[in-house]
């Protein structure tokens, strides 16, 4: 099947769906995540993104702010059903089974979480999601060209810019220029802020070169997501297993689910995806991507 979602993404490692939710979409779903922002920022919530620290784990120390809630489809957090029905919304499972040329009842359910403005500006180093800086330019390459077993995306409800990206950087190693540059450098050659306004949904490659950029002042609440397709490599489960998401994910229970996706009812994809996941996690021992993350 000819799909430009997958082209764009292959080429440039990102590709843009512009409104892809109507206002009315985007309010409910804002009103969820003011809800559990608030509760995750005044420590009611254990599962959050901690300042300053960029990579898994975190703790749920919150005195330095957070920049993220986790697991928005935990069984104990608040809308966690309305999390779900967004996370399996038709147009999410529309454009991953596109995106991975692969039928619904491959997919395999990964993280769901939000990205949050933080308490005090703050900013991501250059990174590629699972890739470590410290690997040789043909590791990074090798790993660079392994086939595409899992789509992950950015729901913006709110305008947001923060996401930085050198497009083309998916395709070849860096530049020693990159390697060189500082991790905070604020003009790396090629970067562009990808813009996204409320509703907009851009998917991408998490091992693109790119970095995050927080301004307090600016709200955000980005909806951080990803699904995977049956197959995929042990460093994929370590990936979706670092955040802890197999301590709840057998308690999920996703049957309240309404609408369909691909001819299926949603409820029944939904449960597939988490039992999926569970098969993938059960010989798995827990490892961090960048276990040097300070
Ligand atoms: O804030 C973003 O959109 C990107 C976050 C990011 O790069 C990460 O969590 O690894
Ligand atoms: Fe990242």
């Amino acid at each position: 099947m000819a799909s430009d979602l997958r082209d764009q993404l292959l080429r440039d490692g990102f590709v843009r769906i512009p409104s892809a939710l109507s206002a009315d979409q985007v309010e409910a779903l804002r009103s969820a995540c003011q809800h559990v922002a608030h509760l995750a920022r005044t420590g009611g919530w254990p599962y959050v993104r901690t300042l300053p620290k960029q990579f898994p784990p975190w703790t749920s120390d919150v005195s330095k702010g957070i920049w993220g809630v986790q697991h928005l489809m935990h069984p104990e957090l608040p809308h966690h059903d309305t999390f779900a029905s967004s996370y399996f919304a038709p147009y999410i499972v529309a454009a991953v089974t596109e995106i991975l040329q692969c039928s619904s009842e491959d997919l395999v359910l990964e993280l769901y979480n939000l990205l949050i403005r933080p308490d005090a500006d703050f900013a991501l180093r250059w990174h590629r999601d699972d890739i470590g800086p410290e690997v040789s330019p043909q590791d990074e390459l090798n790993r660079l060209r392994e086939p595409m077993l899992h789509a992950q995306w950015n729901l913006a409800l709110y305008p947001d810019e923060s996401l930085i990206v050198v497009p083309g950087s998916h395709l070849r190693s860096r530049t020693e220029e990159e390697r060189q540059a500082d991790p905070f450098d604020d003009n790396m050659p090629g970067q562009m802020a990808v813009k996204m306004n409320p509703g907009d949904i851009i998917f991408y490659n998490n091992n693109i070169l790119h970095r995050g950029v927080y301004r307090s002042e600016a709200e955000r609440m980005t909806l951080h997501g990803s699904m995977g397709v049956v197959g995929a490599d042990p460093a994929r489960a370590r990936n979706v297993l670092q955040h802890g998401i197999g301590a709840w994910v057998e308690d999920c229970d996703f049957s309240e689910i309404q609408g369909q996706a691909a001819g299926k009812q949603l409820c029944s994809l939904a449960d597939g995806m988490r039992k999926r996941l569970v098969a993938m996690g059960s010989d798995q021992v827990l490892s961090f991507s960048q276990p040097l993350d300070e």
